[in-house]
């Protein structure tokens, strides 16, 4: 295959048929299945029906203590006219579990049951077989227990086993080989120097394949090296069901996986409709489908679950499961652009009767974004967005009972309130806090995007429920020496701010005290401000859970 300069633009669709119907093609058939000891398959997906060995319970068992009796002796029995029973051969005291003797047909519970000597009185009808589990009540033999495509989960080990089925054939898990890429990458954990990368991508994309019942092997990360590149991959090729490389998908000089595809095997596609992720490259090495993923995690994580899943599914024989969805109303705008799909992480809150859902930052760098995140919103490539107070259907990334019960907080940043918050979340109350200065706090207040905000200032707008939560001294932050009269930057989150005068970008930021100490700065007070709390009106129980103010 020639050698390709540009990036296709199919649709995300289209692209993924296309891909997939050329690794079958090319021989990518499902791995063969795994025959596991049913302790050892907890969390595997059957692979071909399962049918129960014995029934359960295998033999007549009394469901309760008392006596076996044959029912036809007791008809008639009440309280004054007790039927009598000769302990032996018209009665056998039975436990729980202990076998039915053969000819009797019910169990009376000791409670009913008065002994006399060597009688025992029944003051009441017992009905035909009450008491007793029949033979395969709960699991007939040969009965389907399992069915393929079923997870094993500790309560299908239990059947199994219960069943007298010991193994199971799973589906096999495919052998992934995940390389980062880039001579700039660094092993967390390292004294860094500017330029540096730290190397976490390998994890966020070995986490999400291992999350897809698949095993991830990290491999080293490579540096930009064509000719061993090329190496590593062709042997991965040889060794693995799938290889994933990260990076170098872009445009740039050393951006060598896709010539490394084609010139070892097929290089099926090289960008795709979608932001972000865009560059994602799909090839074919050996029959093996080779992925070239973004460099920047959240293309990573992204593409990682709209190719690398799909060719999981391939290979395993069978769907991985989805993401649930919830219906949530747009606050603000979206606007995309017209021809490409994009994926729009959000946050999502419980606001009156309703979920709303918040628009994240797009930025494709920002891995915490994706922690930020409850869900994703898919804006179709023939749209242009969305308006505000739409109703969308938003892919959720966690349960969403935990996104019910979160508060969420915005304005300005004061530590005392962060450490109020961490306190409430050690007792397990879920919540966040996103500083973005208080007046970004207020509008985010006003459109349902938080809970609550702190307000910092004189009296607070009166819109909103407020208390007065304490008193703060503002200034200067600067490093050693107090900077001439230039003015300092004001940043609306007063540690990135404080960040950027370490970082030496800024002479001086206008930041709390509480922060310039954090930072070790240098600090010169101008001003005392009072710190509010405003909330939603059916938050305002919120109010009484600080300690009243200053
Ligand atoms: N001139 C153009 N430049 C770029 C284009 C383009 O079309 N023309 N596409 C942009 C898009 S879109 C994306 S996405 C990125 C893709 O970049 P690469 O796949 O080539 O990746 P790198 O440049 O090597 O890395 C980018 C960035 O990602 C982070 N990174 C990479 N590897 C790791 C890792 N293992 N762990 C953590 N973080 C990693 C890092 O911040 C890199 O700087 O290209 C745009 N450029
Ligand atoms: O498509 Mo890139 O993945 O924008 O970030």
């Amino acid at each position: 295959m020639g050698k390709k300069v540009y990036l296709d633009n199919l649709p995300r669709q289209e692209t993924l048929a296309n891909y997939l119907s050329q690794l079958e093609q090319a021989g990518v058939r499902p791995l063969l299945p795994e025959r596991l000891a049913v302790e050892q398959a907890l969390g595997r997906t059957v692979a071909r029906a399962i049918r129960a060995q014995l029934a359960n319970p295998h033999y007549p068992a009394s469901a309760m203590d008392g006596y076996a009796v044959r029912a036809e002796t007791t008809f008639g029995a009440s309280e004054t006219k007790p039927a009598r029973l000769l302990v032996g051969s018209e009665a056998v005291y039975v436990d729980t579990g202990d076998v039915i003797p053969a000819g009797y047909d019910a169990v009376v519970m000791i409670e009913q049951a008065t002994p006399r000597g060597e009688y025992v009185e029944i003051n009441g009808a017992a009905a035909p077989w009450q008491h007793i589990r029949l033979v395969g009540e709960d699991i007939a033999a040969g009965e389907v227990l399992a069915w393929p495509g079923d997870r094993i989960t500790p309560y299908l080990a239990a059947a199994l086993l219960a069943a007298n089925v010991t193994e199971v054939e799973v589906r096999a898990r495919p052998r992934v080989a995940v390389f980062p890429t880039g001579t700039e990458l660094v092993e967390p954990g390292s004294k860094v120097k500017p330029g540096d990368i730290l190397e976490f991508n390998s994890r966020l994309l070995a986490g999400l394949i291992e999350e897809w019942d698949a095993v991830a092997e990290r491999q080293p990360a490579l540096p930009d090296d064509y000719e061993l590149l090329k190496a590593r991959v062709a042997e991965a090729a040889a060794n693995y069901d799938l290889v994933v490389i990260n990076a170098g998908s872009s445009a740039g000089s050393e951006d060598f996986t896709a010539r490394v595809i084609a010139e070892l095997g097929t290089l099926v596609s090289h960008g795709v409709a979608i932001k972000p992720g865009k560059p994602v490259i799909l090839g074919e090495v050996q029959g093996k489908p080779v992925i070239g993923l973004p460099g920047y995690p959240v293309s990573a994580a992204l593409t990682c679950e709209l190719f690398v899943k799909p060719v999981l599914e391939l290979l395993r024989g069978g769907q991985l499961p989805g993401r649930a969805t919830a219906r949530a109303r747009l606050v603000r705008k979206v606007v995309s652009p017209l021809g490409q799909e994009e994926f729009v992480r959000v946050k999502l809150l419980a606001q009156e009767a309703e979920l709303v859902a918040v628009p994240l930052g797009r930025g494709a760098g920002a891995i915490s974004s994706l922690v930020q995140a409850d869900g994703l919103l898919v804006v179709p490539r023939l749209s242009e967005g969305f308006e505000a107070g739409t109703e969308v259907e938003v892919q959720l990334f966690r349960p969403l009972a935990e996104i019910q019960e979160q508060w969420w907080f915005g304005g300005t940043y004061w530590q005392p309130f962060e450490e109020k918050l961490l306190e409430l979340a050690q007792q397990g109350q879920k919540v966040g806090y996103y500083p973005t200065g208080s007046q970004a706090g207020f509008l985010a207040l006003s459109r349902g995007e938080v809970h609550g905000t702190l307000w910092a200032g004189e009296q607070p707008p009166a819109a909103f429920p407020a208390r007065l939560l304490g008193k703060r001294l503002m200034g200067w932050a600067y490093r050693e020496s107090e900077p001439g009269p230039e003015p300092g930057r004001e940043e609306s989150h007063l540690l990135k701010g404080a960040a950027a005068v370490m970082a030496g970008l800024w002479p001086r930021a206008w930041c709390s005290q509480e922060v310039a100490e954090l930072y070790q700065l240098q600090f010169k007070p101008v001003q005392e401000e009072q710190v509010w709390l405003l909330v939603r009106p059916e938050k305002a129980f919120l109010l009484d859970r600080w300690e009243g103010g200053t």
